[in-house]
């Protein structure tokens, strides 16, 4: 195993907004280790979730190298990175297919990147090992399993999308504002789960939230991004004896 599982190198992201080009990312340089929990911070418009979409390939990068598990990805398609990427956006309607029961997700998502075949008999090969990972949700998902996803709640469908995100162990898992669109008290239980799942399978994850609180409670190191740059980076040390009013400083 590698000392560093994503290294982002000068890379830098650069859109056309007329004549001129405009600046997303300035030369960004990360270096994250293996099974480190991240916390992105930032001001709307930093560059948090174009920093994500360079990662996952979803916007062309301008210069730089990525690399991920050993792999360079630099110049690899969106499709292929995803076998080794996951991510979890913030309208829970992103990450499943709505018209497909809750099984039937589960059995796409632990096929990512293989062959796909969707027969019953293959699903109801797996229906008890998809009711044991459902009900550590704690929200009811592990009873609904034959119901189409449009039918849930958005907490439980963001608690499967997560489930569907982390089955089969990416090599890095991208959260993008994933609670941002639940109620608190939702909010906090998918914040439980993340960092069970996190823990538990040892990810190495990248969390852009505006939730100072969770900023500073979950993860073991902390960037802010300001203007496409990382303007802090605190490891775990310095990150836990951050406070809250240090952070609204920098939104201030
Ligand atoms: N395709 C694009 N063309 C032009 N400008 C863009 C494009 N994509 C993003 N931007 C701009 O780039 C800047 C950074 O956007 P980005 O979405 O990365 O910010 P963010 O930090 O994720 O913000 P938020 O907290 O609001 O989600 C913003 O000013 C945004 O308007």
């Amino acid at each position: 195993m590698t000392d560093v599982q994503l290294q982002v190198e000068n890379v830098a992201v650069n859109v056309a907004v007329g004549d001129t080009a405009r600046a997303l990312l300035k030369n960004i340089n990360l270096s994250v280790k293996p099974g480190e929990f991240v916390t992105v911070l930032g001001a709307n418009g930093a560059g948090k979730s174009t920093l994500f979409n360079a990662i996952t390939g979803d916007v062309p990068v301008a210069g730089g190298r990525i690399t991920l598990a050993g792999h360079d990805i630099t110049d690899e398609q969106p499709e292929r990175r995803a076998r080794l990427i996951a991510r979890v956006f913030q309208d829970p309607k992103m990450g499943t297919a709505p018209r497909m029961t809750v099984a039937e997700n589960l059995l796409l998502a632990s096929r990512r990147g293989k062959r796909l075949s969707l027969g019953s008999r293959q699903l109801n090969a797996r229906l008890a090992e998809f009711k044991t990972l459902a009900a550590q949700t704690g929200n009811g998902l592990d009873q609904a399993l034959n119901k189409p996803t449009e039918e849930l709640s958005g907490g439980q469908r963001q608690a499967l999308s997560l489930l569907m995100a982390t089955m089969t162990q990416p090599e890095l898992l991208l959260l993008d504002e994933h609670t941002a669109a639940l109620d608190p008290h939702t909010s906090k239980a998918i914040m439980t789960l993340t960092q069970a799942i996190v823990s538990r399978e040892n990810l190495t994850c990248l969390m852009i939230t505006h939730q100072l609180e969770d900023a500073l409670a979950y993860g073991n190191r902390m960037i802010v991004l300001k203007d496409g740059q990382i303007a802090f980076d605190y490891d775990a040390e310095a990150k836990a004896k951050l406070t809250r009013a240090d952070l609204l400083e920098y939104f201030g």
